[in-house]
Formats: structure tokens, sequence, C-alpha cells
């Protein structure tokens, strides 16, 4: 449904994105998660047809976002990071108003606006004016606007941004609710949204696809599903250095200590160390923060999480193409 092949832009002499490459499949949600200023919006732009691509190609249900600009535009729906409301408008205006220049029939209007209302939860503030909606509400709007001439394609970047932990929850159960029928792609900095929500996820970091899979498959393949949270006593930093250093080790973080079900203790420090696919170092790790005079109060086996997987792939210089489009088929072990 969305095809993404070799796309790169080039801001003046600075590139935003390097050789794109990633599909969504029909019903499907993507999360294309990356940290700040990694390319996201430039690629979601790119995609919905609001800005041209310096090198590659993008198709939408099987047209081009450059050459069939039109066409594409019918067949998505976009909700940028602010999205484009008219603040004097009710949200029932506004929305027939959007219907109209997104080709709507004016016989199909009604019945669309009705849809995308319902499927937005908006019934209450039909004829509210949309300056006196609140933030969650506001983005309710965008969404609807963003579905109301029932495209195949949906493109959200950022959607959940501003909101409060409720209307998070709220935004989250409707895109949710539109998978299936329709086939979106979600960008986002957070990962609990991308397990929470989305079927697959690409990684983008400084421009690049590092890596696209199931967020399960991610976290299987890169870090072999396992781990070790410690608990030591001696400086968390040296500790840090010492475990880097083991064959097998992938990731050394310090698990922050305040609101976790972990005690804060003197000089105690509590540490998670990912091992590589398909190493075991656990009885390293242990030996080696004895010698090196750290005492060691606990240790235990723990499943690696996205973050682990996020950090790995954000935060070194790796080999990656082992991962990439890795996915086991239907039916296969992972
Ligand atoms: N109009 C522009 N002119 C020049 N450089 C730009 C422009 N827009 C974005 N960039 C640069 O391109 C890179 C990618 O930016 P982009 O906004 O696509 O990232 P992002 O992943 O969406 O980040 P964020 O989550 O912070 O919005 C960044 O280095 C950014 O500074």
């Amino acid at each position: 449904m969305i095809e993404v092949e070799h796309l790169s832009k080039i801001y003046g002499s600075t590139p935003a994105i390097t050789d794109v490459t990633f599909n969504v499949e029909p019903g499907e949600i993507l999360g294309f998660l990356g940290p700040n200023g990694a390319g996201k919006t430039t690629t979601m732009r790119i995609l919905a047809g609001y800005l041209p691509a310096t090198k590659g190609t993008a198709k939408i249900a099987g047209f081009d976002v450059h050459e069939n600009s039109l066409a594409v535009r019918q067949r998505i729906g976009y909700l940028p990071e602010t999205p484009p409301l008219y603040p004097d408008m009710t949200v029932e205006g506004f929305l027939h108003f959007v219907a109209r220049i997104k080709g709507v029939s004016a016989g199909d209007r009604n019945h669309k606006v009705t849809a995308a209302i319902a499927r937005c939860n908006l019934e209450d503030k039909r004829k509210v004016l949309i300056r006196k909606l609140s933030k969650g509400y506001r983005q309710r709007v965008g969404i609807a606007q963003a579905i109301v001439h029932d495209p195949p394609a949906i493109i959200l970047d950022e959607p959940t941004v501003g909101l409060d932990p409720r209307q998070i929850i709220d935004v989250r159960n409707l895109i949710k609710s539109l998978a299936g029928t329709h086939t979106i792609i979600l960008s986002t900095h957070i990962l609990p949204e991308v397990s929470m929500t989305c079927s697959r996820v690409a990684i983008i970091n400084r421009g690049k696809v590092v890596a696209t899979n199931t967020p399960e498959n991610l976290m299987t393949q890169l870090t072999g599903g396992s781990g070790y949270e410690l608990e030591i006593e001696g400086e968390a930093s040296l500790a840090k250095q010492v475990l880097q250093n083991i064959s097998g080790v992938s990731l050394v973080e310090s698990i922050p200590t305040s609101g976790s079900h972990h005690p804060v203790s003197a000089n105690r420090a509590y540490l998670r160390v990912i091992s590589q696919p398909g190493s075991e170092p656990g009885k390293d790790i242990a030996a080696t923060i004895v010698r090196a005079g750290f005492a060691l109060y606990e240790m235990r086996r723990v499943s690696a999480t996205l973050e682990d997987v996020f950090l790995q792939l954000t935060t070194e210089e790796k080999n990656l193409e082992s991962i990439q489009d890795s996915a086991p088929k239907e039916g296969e072990a992972a």
C-alpha cells in the first residue's frame, strides 16, 4: 500500500534523510520511530506530497507521490505535527469544508462527516467552535480531518505530542481502531507508543532507517531476548566501563532508582546489561564484577525491552544488515 524506495532529502547542504526504504502492507500500522531530528517529519511530508524528495520514489496505492500528487492526496489522510485547524469554524463546519476540498461529492459529504465524527467520538462537540476545544479534542478533530474522505492510507506525525495521559490513551485507541480498514504510518519518538499501537516498526536514526521489523522480532534478534539486572556496591560509571568490555555484552545502562521498585541505598548501583544475540555472558559478568572489587548483591535474568533495542540502534555504530527485512514469515519461529 505504501512503498518507499531509496528516498533522500537534502536541505541546502544538510542531508535530512538518506536512502530511506520501507513498505507498509494494507491494514498495517507501521511505527516510524526515531529521536528528535532523525528525519521523521521530512519523510512524512514527502509521503503526503507536501515536500519533493531529492532522490528516490514513494508510492501510495500504486501512485507516485510526486508524479500523481492529486491521486495521492485523495488516497491519504495526513495529520501534521500541528493540525491545520480553523479555530473559528465549528467541528462539523470544518469537516464539511475539508471534505469538499478533498473532493468528496456534495451528496456524500453529510454521511462522511457524520462517520468521521462518530469514529473520533466527537458527537458532543459537533456544533462547538474549534477554538473552544481542549488539546485532546483538537487532536481528534485533526484525525477526523485526516480520515473524512475515507482514505486507504493515513499518515500521522507525532499524534500524541502535548496530550495528557488520558487523552493519549484515547488517541492511541482511536488509531488502533482504524487499523485493518486503513494502512497507517505513525511517526513518534515515544517508545511505548510503538509497542502499544504498531504491528511493525521502522527505526530511523540520523536520516537512515537502521531496522525494520515487528517490535517482538527486533527485541529477539538484536538482543537474543535476554539481559541481566545487577545490584552492586560501588561507582556505577566504573562498573559500566568494566562490563562494557566483556565479550558478548552489547549494552550497559543504569536503572533509574526513583519511582522504581529498587530501594535507594547508599553506594548501591543498579545496572542493566544486555547481551549480544546468541551469547550468554552471565558467568563472565558475575566473575568480572567481583574481580573488579565490586560487591554483587543481586543478579537476575530479564527480558530485553524495545527501549534496549532503540538505545542499541541509536547510540552505537553497528552492522545492522543482518536484522533488516528479516522478519520471520507467518508460522516461523522468531
Ligand atoms: N526546512 C529545513 N531546512 C533545513 N534543515 C531542515 C529543515 N527541516 C528539517 N531540517 C533538518 O533535517 C533533519 C531532520 O529533521 P526532521 O524534522 O525531519 O526530523 P524529526 O525526526 O521529525 O525531528 P523532530 O522529532 O524533532 O520533529 C534535522 O537535522 C533538521 O534540522
